[in-house]
């Protein structure tokens, strides 16, 4: 790599490597959605629990097809059905029970009625309208395996067992530290030559979506004394610590030697761009386990963009959530014209999926100081090293709408 410089790989084995999974939790499923399963759910119950209508209409034995019937009996959802009397048919409305003898539907649009009577078209298949018991969930299958995110599909399928408690995983605790003496917090007036914290509330807003749980914030003055105690105190209260900002090599850039002071620096610097100065390591904890350390550099698009490179797979592993490894690639054509030096480049850009196929568009200024490049992103364009790229050039894209 150029420059001593690591890659986005190199960077992750490290990040990644001897990561032990949270423990689980028992939790109501009411408060468990955007939580991740610890181990695989089995199905307690038949989805459909009986054989039931899919329409408003008639049920009748197919043989009895083309012929007036009398109506035997009216089947609302949620009342029981009695077998039906042998050469009748029975009212019967969506989500009804099929009355043991009925073996199909047929929906009243096509049925002509007469008094108690009513008469059948030609030609009714066994089993139209009907919906086996069964068809969704079957009981002893598996129902969702452990890993899965809890979004609304797989609440309403908990819920459709009648499953009231499930075991997830314990969300990773992660203190949020923002070191400069330049950034003032929302709310706070500023002083010449300061800005606010546009980092935390970000990445926050970004640790959550990856499923952890932010248990601290804090600010750290630029002083080696202060970044020292500020990594204690987070590796004492989180499993994952992340700064943003003193990490290049400045004078005022402490997080580095604090953190090989206290405890281990896997690696620094990537050949990315934005994010660059990126470091990766260790901090004891007083249980004698180590904290994650991801130090971030402090421009917001670099944060923005390690979050999603880093933050994501981390809390991935720590979860045992396969969703959250490894973002979606797609392919599309770049709209755009630019040249890469010797770091990868991960563009923000738009996507627009029209009848040609996917273009990306990027945002005209991609500085890493410039965070209206990240308001719109739905993608990162990954432009590898000393690479020219035209509009019309392919371009792998890794998506940011999914999880
Ligand atoms: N001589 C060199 N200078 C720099 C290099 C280099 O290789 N040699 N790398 C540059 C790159 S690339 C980056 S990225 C930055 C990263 O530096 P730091 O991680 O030490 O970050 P800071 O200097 O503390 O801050 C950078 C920038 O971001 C602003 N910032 C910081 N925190 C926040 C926050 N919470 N919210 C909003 N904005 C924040 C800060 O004011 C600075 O403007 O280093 C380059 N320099
Ligand atoms: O890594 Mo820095 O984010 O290129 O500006």
């Amino acid at each position: 790599m150029a420059d001593g410089l690591q890659s986005v790989e190199a960077a992750l084995a490290a990040l990644l490597d001897g990561v032990v999974t949270t423990a689980a939790e028992e939790l109501a499923v009411e408060s468990a959605a955007g939580r991740v399963l610890a181990e695989a759910v089995i199905a307690r119950l038949d989805v459909p629990g009986f054989d039931n209508s899919a329409m408003d209409g008639y049920a009748l034995n197919h043989r009895d097809a083309g012929q007036w019937l009398p109506v035997s009996q009216r089947i609302a959802a949620g009342t029981p059905a009695v077998p039906l009397a042998p050469g009748s048919c029975a009212r019967i409305f969506t989500g009804g029970e099929l009355p043991p003898g009925a073996d199909c539907v047929v929906m009243q649009e096509r049925v002509e009625v007469d008094g108690d009577r009513a008469r059948m078209p030609e030609g009714l298949p066994a089993g139209d309208n009907v919906r086996r018991r069964g068809r969704d969930v079957r009981t002893g299958a598996s129902l969702l395996p452990a890993g899965e995110r809890l979004e609304a599909a797989a609440l309403g399928h908990l819920a459709g067992q009648g499953i009231t408690e499930v075991m997830v995983r314990r969300r990773p605790r992660v203190a949020l530290l923002s070191t400069g003496d330049e950034i003032v917090d929302p709310g706070q007036p500023l002083a010449p030559g300061q800005l606010y914290n546009s980092n935390r509330p970000m990445l926050k807003r970004l640790l959550e979506r990856f499923g952890a749980e932010v248990a601290w914030v804090a600010s750290v003055p630029d002083s080696r004394e202060a970044t020292l105690d500020m990594l204690c105190q987070a590796a004492e209260r989180a499993e994952v610590v992340i700064t943003t900002g003193g990490v290049s090599v400045g004078e005022e850039d402490h997080v580095k030697a604090a953190l090989q002071t206290l405890g281990r620096l896997d690696l620094w610097r990537l050949a990315i761009r934005p994010g660059k100065p990126l470091a990766l390591g260790r901090l004891p904890r007083p249980d004698g386990r180590e904290a994650h350390f991801v130090g971030l550099p402090g421009n917001p698009v670099s944060g923005f963009v390690g979050a999603w490179l880093f933050l994501r797979p981390l809390m991935g592993a720590l979860l045992a959530c396969p969703a959250l490894d490894a973002l979606p690639r797609l392919a599309a054509r770049a709209d755009f014209t630019t040249t890469t030096g010797p770091r990868r480049h991960y563009m923000r850009v738009a996507l627009a999926f029209g009848e040609q196929g996917i273009v990306a568009s990027a945002f005209r200024d991609q500085n890493s100081a410039v965070l209206s490049s990240c308001v719109g992103a739905d993608a990162l364009a990954v432009v590898p090293a000393d690479t020219r790229i035209e509009p019309g050039d392919r371009v792998d894209c890794l998506w940011l709408g999914g999880e």
